[in-house]
């Protein structure tokens, strides 16, 4: 199961802000692969969409691709739970299904989509550098009652709900990873991909990423959608 997608809500301060914050255009020609890899180097929280079957996918992708197949009757929905404000570069073979990929994307209100005109062929002959890299598996979904079994805690339980190709989960998941080794003594660290739980985050609304909730008792004590810095999650776990 490739992964499911993403929502980067709300102020995202550091490189997000400046990628949302940047020219919306929905009409946005195609750009020369250099023109495309220049702009990219611009955007770090964009997501890279390679519109590709999985097999073309895995014989070599731009790097941190996502692999959404414009073929596959799930495509829409995958789409559909992606931030319209992050930046979104699309991509296929030579430029036929990202031009329809894209078309769709900016139809829905998609505030920046570019094109890579030729697709990876012309990206290749370019000599612009591909990944070999598959993605990481996902593992197996959790249920709702096994997930309230996780959060009835004295301790705060901190869950992050994150996703592979979510560029601001990418970022958190240091900071996450770190409160769980140091704060082990009073905090219980719980990450869910969204990807791998589809059934569990229907069930808890998440339907943007990242999202935070920190329970205790059994009880959710606080909630936040969007990037955050580690120094307001520590408040949050403080307090
Ligand atoms: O659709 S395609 O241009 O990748 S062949």
């Amino acid at each position: 199961m490739k992964k499911f997608i993403l929502i980067v809500l709300i102020g995202y301060s550091i490189g997000l802000t400046g990628c949302a914050n940047g020219q919306a255009n929905n009409t946005t020609p195609s750009l020369e692969p250099i023109a495309f890899s220049e702009k990219l180097t611009q955007s770090p929280f964009a997501i890279v969409l390679d519109v590709r079957t999985p097999d073309e996918f895995s014989k070599g992708h731009l790097k941190n691709a996502v692999n959404f197949n414009w073929n596959d009757p799930s495509f829409a929905s995958k789409v559909a739970k992606m931030d319209k404000e992050t930046p979104v570069f699309v991509y296929c073979l030579s430029g036929g299904r990202s031009a329809a990929a894209a078309k769709q994307l900016r139809e829905q209100g998609f505030k920046e989509v570019y094109e890579l005109n030729g697709g990876i062929l012309k990206w290749k002959a370019a000599n612009l550098p591909i990944d070999t890299d598959t993605q990481t598996s996902v593992s197996e979904g959790i249920t709702l009652e096994a997930f309230e079994h996780v959060i009835n805690s004295e301790k705060k339980v901190l869950v992050d709900f994150y996703a592979e190709w979510c560029a601001p989960c990418k970022k958190m998941e240091p900071y996450i990873n770190e409160i769980s080794k140091n704060m082990s003594d009073k905090v219980k660290v719980v990450r869910i991909d969204v990807d791998a739980n589809p059934a569990l985050s229907e069930a808890l609304k998440i339907d943007a990423l990242p999202v935070l909730h920190i329970y205790q008792n059994n009880k959710r004590i606080w909630s936040h959608t969007g990037y955050i810095t580690k120094e307001e999650v520590l408040k949050q776990l403080k307090d």
